[in-house]
């Protein structure tokens, strides 16, 4: 194992390779980036899926999400799923050639379906990796805009208001048309939280696409405990709603870095009422995407660091979501302790 978060149940994991379920419980779910394409499926009794996130030089790893009480496992519309009580995962794909604002909108309301039938309405982190994300189409705008348009109808149709949006990342992908995956909470726990120094993305003007990208910087889940998990989407070079330090990896992954000791820091938690203190220092299964491979070991020495020693931290060989983009990082923070 590489490197492993845990609290009360939920624990999130960069495994070399999916080691079957955990003693005293199940496995949630477990996502391979890797260079192959295959599900979603339920295997071994859990929901998997492989996604090609970098070519055969690029270590390949598991994420994999363990709890500790047992799994009911099930697929719906293409969907493969686990739930645990408490927590629910799933994964889903759409068909590389579909029309995409369609295929995503489908896929996202049977997701939709899935967590309200099972009662799991609380959307809580979501990720979505989209082949060709950056190509143009032909109307002028690009293939993460009509994911964009998909996923916006989608919660619109499903009801979700801006506020209720979770923590998300975007990204590219070596193949297989939209890949995505979540977590869902069954109890209302789930505090979605913004960047002062990032206008919210739901809001983002006009010129980034027709509709918005529906995600929150992050999303705070208050444990029973009095402890808290601290899900950091997606974050870039982004300052308001514009790219900064165009063509500069290290001032990139420098204001990438500032953006999140911002959003996670005391002051901004105490606006959304969470009384907590976290640095980049408490920050594990983080995750670097990096658009040109020759930038990967630029970022690691940056890295290497702010994280701690013992976080675990992936690097994985991806386009993002703007072509100005060169970098974005993604984490966790586990048994986040009131201070
Ligand atoms: C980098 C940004 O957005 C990216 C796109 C996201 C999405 O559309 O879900 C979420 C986070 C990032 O992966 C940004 O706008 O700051």
């Amino acid at each position: 194992m590489i490197s492993a978060t845990s609290l009360a149940g939920l624990e999130c994991g960069f495994e070399h390779a999916v080691t079957g379920a955990g003693r005293d419980g199940g496995l949630l779910g477990a996502i391979e980036y890797s260079s192959r394409v295959a599900g979603p499926i339920v295997r071994d009794g859990h929901p998997f899926m492989a996604m090609p996130m970098g070519d055969d030089e690029v270590t390949p790893f598991a994420e994999v999400w363990r709890t500790t009480t047992g799994v009911v496992t099930g697929q719906h519309r293409g969907l493969a799923y686990a739930c645990d009580g408490e927590y629910l995962f799933l994964c889903g794909r759409t068909e590389e050639d579909a029309d995409l604002v369609t295929a995503t909108e489908e896929a996202y309301l049977a997701a939709f379906e899935v967590v309200r039938l099972l009662g799991y309405p609380h959307l809580a982190r979501m990720w979505n990796m989209v082949h060709r994300i950056n190509e143009p189409d032909e109307r002028g705008g690009d293939v993460y805009g009509r994911f964009c348009k998909g996923r916006a109808l989608a919660f619109e149709r499903g009801g979700v208001p801006a506020e209720l949006l979770p923590a998300a990342t975007c990204v590219g992908s070596h193949g297989g048309g939209v890949a995505f995956y979540l977590l869902a909470c069954r109890t209302p726990r789930a505090t979605h939280i913004e960047n002062p120094r990032q206008t919210p993305a739901y809001r983002y003007p006009p010129k980034y696409g027709v509709k918005a990208p529906s995600f929150a910087r992050a999303t705070y889940l208050a444990e029973p405990d009095g402890t808290g998990r601290m899900f950091v989407s997606g974050t870039a070079s982004i300052i308001g709603s514009e790219t900064v330090h165009k063509g500069d990896m290290t001032r990139q992954t420098t204001t990438t870095l500032e953006n999140i000791a911002i959003l996670v820091g005391r002051e901004n938690l105490s606006r959304y009422g969470i009384n907590a203190d976290l640095t980049l220092r408490d920050l594990d299964a983080v995750k670097v995407y990096v658009k040109h491979k020759a930038d990967i070991p630029m970022a690691r020495r940056i890295c290497a660091d702010v994280f701690a020693e013992d976080a675990g931290v992936a690097y994985v060989n991806v386009d993002i979501c703007r072509d100005d983009l060169l970098v974005e990082i993604e984490a966790v923070a586990s048994r986040v302790h009131p201070s």
